[in-house]
């Protein structure tokens, strides 16, 4: 295999719109094939810091267009030890998404495959991948979902209730991941509010936190923290795995639509005279903490091409209706939820989460920006400077009965 693409994780947290390969390790064929133009910098730490740095001064942009402009649209460089290649432009999205996994095959770097897990969805190719893509498809396809808007109504109408009633200023930014949270405890989960759902949410602050650091275990660093979390996170859901297990033995849950790890464990393989799960505990673990990964909105695969003036006239400008028609635009110009064989399996999860959301913002408050300027940044995650508050008033109050306690 001669080029891994570097999935989405943790350098398109740091890169909006790249996807970096590694470069191919096989002697004899590098002997034969030229590597593209671009410097691979300082051994280990290549591009890390430049890259860091520019992000950290909302610069990030800047530092990627001025790479494609010295180089063009494909060029080499090294990041967090891994040599890498950087592509850009749809021809590009469209190659990543559609090649050969014999030519191109989903890795990501060591560091990251250590915090997320051998197993997750993400790192598998092949059959593998189909089959632990198929399973989570089973519960997130939409007439599956069909059987979820209700609880996710509740959560929606149960944060509404307790975090933005009775205030005149909320910060947006931080009650939307907090909601984002709730929602994926309760269906992905099946996690009840209380301790436990905030220990989770305590524990995978971390980790995000460790994966956004140089990936040095001692025992004082961001990265060994991360680590010592994401193996609090793997015991949680082994817990839930082993609670989940007995409640279906005894009968207790029959519903195995209740929760994306009770779906899991209630599918097995083809094997009707003695049938073994569909999937291993490992990969219940590992595919469960990649969706918290994952709707924490990090890919940021496709940034630059949405940025790409000739394709989208005008890009900074907020007008979310450019992406309507997509047939007006080249093949593999919208890939905010990627596309071909991995395309986000949550598109349609995520989509029912926001016009629920919008559903109640825009009946029930009216709202205006509290700051003059609202600034965006990367750090290297995308942020609003002070959380983008807003002030709130309630057209129409949601009633106790509205919200299931
Ligand atoms: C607005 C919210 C979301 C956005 C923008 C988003 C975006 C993306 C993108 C761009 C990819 C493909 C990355 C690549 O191939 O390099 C992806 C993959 C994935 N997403 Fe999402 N996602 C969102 C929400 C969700 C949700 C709610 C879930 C689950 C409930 C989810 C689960 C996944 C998984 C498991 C993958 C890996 C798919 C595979 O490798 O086959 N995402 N997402």
């Amino acid at each position: 295999m001669e080029l891994y693409p570097i999935y989405a994780t943790f350098l398109l947290l740091i890169i909006p719109t790249l996807v970096f390969l590694l470069l191919k390790r096989n002697n004899s064929m590098q002997k034969r094939l030229p590597l593209p133009p671009g410097s691979l910098g300082l051994p280990i730490i290549g591009q890390s810091l430049q890259i860091f740095r520019a992000m950290r001064a909302n610069r990030g942009e800047d530092w990627i267009r001025e790479r494609i402009r010295k180089y063009g649209a494909v060029s080499k460089l090294n990041v967090f030890g891994s040599r890498s290649v950087l592509l850009h432009g749809p021809a590009a999205n469209k190659f990543i998404y559609t090649c050969d996994e014999k030519v191109l095959s989903n890795q990501q770097p060591a560091s990251v495959r250590r915090l997320m897990g051998e197993r997750n969805l993400l790192e598998l190719n092949g059959e593998d991948h189909k089959r632990v893509r198929g399973a989570m498809l089973s519960f997130l396809k939409p007439e599956a979902l069909r059987q979820s808007v209700g609880r996710m109504d509740q959560e929606i109408r149960f944060h509404l209730k307790h975090h933005w009633h009775g205030k005149h200023e909320i910060l947006v930014m931080p009650l939307m991941k907090t909601l984002t949270f709730n929602v994926i405890c309760s269906l992905i989960f099946g996690i009840e509010r209380g301790i436990r759902r905030e220990r989770l949410v305590y524990l995978f602050e971390l980790l995000i936190d460790g994966m956004l650091a140089l990936p040095i275990n001692l025992p004082f660093t961001r990265f060994s923290r991360s680590l010592r979390a994401r193996s609090e996170i793997g015991d949680i859901i082994l817990e839930l795995i082993r609670e989940k297990r007995q409640q279906m033995e005894k009968q207790e849950t029959l519903d195995n639509h209740q929760d994306l790890i009770t779906r899991f464990l209630s599918m097995t393989d083809d094997d009707v005279a003695n049938p073994s799960p569909l999937l291993s505990d490992e990969e219940i673990v590992d595919n469960c903490s990649i969706i918290l990964f994952c709707t924490k909105q990090v890919f940021w695969t496709a940034f630059m091409t949405h940025m790409d003036e000739s394709i989208y006239p005008d890009p900074s400008t907020f007008n979310p209706a450019r992406f309507d028609n997509q047939g007006a635009t080249p093949p593999y110009s919208f890939m905010a939820f990627g596309g071909g064989p991995r395309m986000c399996p949550g598109y349609e999860f995520a989509r029912i989460e926001t016009l629920t959301m919008v559903h109640y913002l825009v009946t029930r408050f009216r709202w205006k920006l509290s700051l003059e300027e609202n600034l965006f940044g990367r750090a290297p995650l995308p942020f609003f400077h002070q959380g983008l508050p807003i002030q709130v008033k309630f057209k129409k109050p949601l009633d106790d009965d509205d919200v299931i306690m």
